[in-house]
């Protein structure tokens, strides 16, 4: 987890639908409040991706074909799929999906691929949504971009987590 990193660059390689599927059976195992699993993945390589091109240059007004998914081989679209629940309201089950993104990516990243998530202004767009096939009750919650590291590719530059200012106490209470 320390080691992990975004891979903005990568390369032809991606790893097989088989074992996506294993590693997908992993992700899934996020905690899930009243276990609806309010989330799905779509899998996007060769012209899929050429598909969300022309749908992200729809939603930009632009005509053409956006190469931005051309950026690697596989793309897995994350899309939040809210069950009906009088207990668990939307924001937690979007929680659930990204919470599958991330343990999904960093799956991933532990077996070799490089990954980054990506997202735009054209994402929860009526072209993109059609383009995926997402049902009404659907949202997405961007892509893995996913792809080979490329050798010799430096460490990137992280931001140190300061822990001790990410995790304190409550507020003293105030004294009426
Ligand atoms: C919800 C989400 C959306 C993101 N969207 C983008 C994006 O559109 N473009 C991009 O370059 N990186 C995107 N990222 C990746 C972040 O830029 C990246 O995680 C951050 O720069 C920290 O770098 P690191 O992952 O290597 O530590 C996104 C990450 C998340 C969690």
């Amino acid at each position: 987890m320390r080691a992990r990193r975004s891979w903005s660059k990568v390369t032809d390689d991606a790893p097989t639908h088989a074992e996506l599927l294993r590693l997908v059976s992993v992700a899934g195992r996020v905690a899930d409040h009243s276990s609806l699993q309010p989330w799905r993945l779509i899998e996007l390589r060769g012209t899929d991706r050429e598909r969300l091109g022309r749908a992200i240059s729809k939603a930009e007004g632009d005509k053409g074909s956006s190469t931005k998914p051309l950026r690697a081989p596989l793309l897995i679209a994350i899309v939040a799929s809210y069950r009906k629940s009088d207990k668990v309201p939307r924001w937690e089950q979007e929680a659930v999906a990204s919470g599958v993104a991330h343990a999904l990516s960093l799956l991933l990243d532990e077996a070799g691929w490089g990954v980054i998530w990506r997202t735009g202004h054209y994402t929860r767009s009526k072209a993109v949504a059609k383009a995926h096939g997402l049902k009404k009750d659907e949202e997405l919650l961007g892509w893995l971009y996913v792809g080979g590291k490329p050798p010799r590719s430096g460490a990137g530059r992280r931001k140190a987590v300061d822990a001790r200012k990410l995790l304190t106490r409550m507020p003293k209470p105030a004294k009426d």
